[in-house]
Order: structure tokens, then C-alpha cells, then sequence
């Protein structure tokens, strides 16, 4: 028997799409995001008869979703590669730390890879009790990536060392602009 935790968060965000695959798409645009976690015990365990949790789902959650709502909620997301970014840094650098900036275009796919990682980061620094089965990114009502597996085996290669990966570190980060400029 498996047991699952499954929690659903909404957050509004904008986006382009630069790489040339959708003239409609690369004008800056924004949706209403539902992702959905699937998260399951490292070590499944029989019911303890009286507080009868996994874990508090408070506990299981907080973390994440304040990162939903006070880091990605309202966030732009840019691929590195998009000179709107440097176009920020100049004109309002004030608002960079509201861009999420991914290795290459922001899409559905890359953005549920990345969620991956940053919650399993989050997950393993509250002592790793519960693991990411699987995600689901629903970028409009009908488009969704649903992602499992192990999310290092399908983001793109990056030339910075691990922990200089904004989605591999367990806080509120959306960005490694001040690395990307160095
Ligand atoms: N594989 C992907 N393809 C596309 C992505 C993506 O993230 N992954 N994203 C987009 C755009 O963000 C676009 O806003 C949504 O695309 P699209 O389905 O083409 O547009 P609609 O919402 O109008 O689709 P309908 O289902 O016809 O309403 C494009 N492609």
C-alpha cells in the first residue's frame, strides 16, 4: 500500500517564449498556474493508532507554498538568454528580484522540472520525511506537464556547480542573477 500527500496551489505568473518555436508565444503574456504536488513517504510506515499523520500537512506544506505565493506568485519568468532581462537590470533593477530566470525558454516542462528540484531541495531540509512522486504543472485548463522521476535526468545541462542553481537550494530564490552577471 502507498500512501500519498497531494497538495494544489494557484499562482499567476508571465512568461515569453524567445527560442522561436511560437510567434504567439514570444510576446510577453501570463496565465494562471495550478501545480500540484504528489509527495509519499521515504519510509512508509504503519499508522501509529493515535495522531494517526504522516505528517502534520502544515508542516508537510508551509514551506512550499509560502515559496508559491511569496516568490513565484506574480513572478516573470525569463529564459537567460532574454535580453528583456538586461533591460530590467538597467531600467528597474529594483524588480529583477521578481523574475525567475531559467536556462532557457520558461515552459511548462522546465518550469515542472524545476519545481521538482526546489521542492525536493525544500523537502530534504526539513529532514526528508516525504519525497516528490510526481508534479503537475497546469499552465492553462488545457495544457498540463505532469512530471515524475527524477528531475536532474531531464533539465538541460548548466555549467554552474549544483548549489549555484537557484531550484537546487532550499529557500525562496528564483534566480542566480548576480552569478549569471559575473
Ligand atoms: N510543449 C509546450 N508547448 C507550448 C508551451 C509549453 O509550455 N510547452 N507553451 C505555450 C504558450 O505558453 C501558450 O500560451 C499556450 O499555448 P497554446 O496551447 O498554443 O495556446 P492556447 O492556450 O490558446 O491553447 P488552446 O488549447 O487552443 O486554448 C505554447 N506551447
Amino acid at each position: 500500500m502507498t500512501v500519498e500527500l497531494v497538495f494544489t496551489r494557484r499562482f499567476s505568473m508571465g512568461h515569453r517564449l524567445i527560442a522561436g518555436t511560437s510567434e504567439k508565444c514570444a510576446i510577453p503574456h501570463g496565465h494562471n498556474e495550478y501545480v500540484k504536488v504528489t509527495l509519499r513517504p521515504q519510509e512508509p510506515k504503519r499508522l501509529d493508532g493515535h495522531q494517526n499523520m504522516v505528517l502534520p500537512f502544515a508542516d508537510a506544506k508551509t514551506r512550499w507554498h509560502n515559496f508559491i505565493d511569496n516568490s513565484l506568485d506574480h513572478a516573470l519568468q525569463l529564459s537567460e538568454a532574454d535580453p528583456l532581462l538586461a533591460w530590467f537590470q538597467e531600467h528597474e533593477p529594483e524588480r529583477t528580484s521578481r523574475i525567475v530566470v531559467t536556462p532557457g525558454d520558461p515552459t511548462t516542462e522546465i518550469m515542472a522540472a524545476l519545481l521538482f528540484a526546489k521542492l525536493s531541495a525544500i523537502l530534504a531540509a526539513q529532514g526528508g520525511l516525504l519525497r516528490v512522486y510526481e508534479i503537475e504543472l497546469q499552465e492553462t485548463p488545457t495544457n498540463t506537464v505532469k512530471l515524475g522521476g527524477d528531475p536532474t535526468h531531464y533539465l538541460p545541462y548548466t555549467n554552474r556547480p549544483p548549489h549555484l542553481c537557484w531550484w537546487n537550494r532550499p529557500d525562496m530564490s528564483i534566480s542566480d542573477l548576480p552569478v549569471l552577471r559575473s
